[in-house]
């Protein structure tokens, strides 16, 4: 059992075209660190494959494209409207896609997105999917796909979206906790 010298260790994987998604992803981490876990907060661009880097707890986030996950076609429409050319080279599909076949063993993971879509509840969208492939990889669920809301396609995220992604990352982090650590 990993005590506070050994804190349990969380992977925050994010892809943003505007910045939306990224500064969610970062209110989402200092929810996980308000509750003691270690946080990594990474570009998908830039991160290790799911089997190379060390962690406890992975949470993603992305950004809803014709709602699901990005594609290529997809982040380079958003880079017709403005959104980051260097985002667009790959995305959290193709990430949780190279996961290699039962790498989540089991351990606590939930996703998030981005959307502008009012409808909290759509049925097809980035984090659904994103949850669909972590549940395929074997990862296990401990918090149900979350929207955070942003204006327009280029963002601002709405009034209080961030203070609700850092009180979800600390609900993701004691659900998490709870999986790992046997009662009693
Ligand atoms: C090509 C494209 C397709 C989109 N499709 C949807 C959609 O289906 N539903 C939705 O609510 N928002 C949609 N959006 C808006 C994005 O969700 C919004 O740009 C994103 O949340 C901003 O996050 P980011 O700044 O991290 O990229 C779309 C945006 C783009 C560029």
């Amino acid at each position: 059992m990993r005590s506070s010298d050994n804190p349990l260790r969380a992977l925050v994987v994010y892809e943003s075209m505007f910045g939306c998604t990224e500064r969610a992803a970062h209110a989402v981490a200092d929810g996980l660190r308000a509750e003691g876990l270690a946080v990594a907060v990474t570009d998908v661009g830039r991160a290790l494959s799911a089997a190379e880097a060390e962690f406890d707890v992975l949470v993603v986030g992305a950004p809803t494209h014709a709602f699901s996950l990005s594609r290529p076609a997809t982040r380079a429409d958003a880079v017709r409207q403005g959104g980051r050319p260097d985002a667009a080279t790959t995305g959290l599909r193709e990430w949780l896609t190279a996961t290699p076949p039962g790498e989540g063993r089991g351990r606590p993971a939930a996703a998030f997105d981005t959307r502008v879509t009012k409808a909290r509840r759509l049925p097809k969208a980035a984090s659904t999917r994103a949850a669909h492939l972590l549940a395929h990889h074997r990862f296990s669920l401990v918090a149900r796909p979350t929207p955070f809301l942003v204006q327009d396609t280029d963002g601002p995220l709405v009034d209080g979206e961030l203070e609700r992604a850092a009180v979800w990352g600390r609900a993701v982090a004691v659900a998490a906790r709870r999986a790992l650590v046997p009662a009693g």
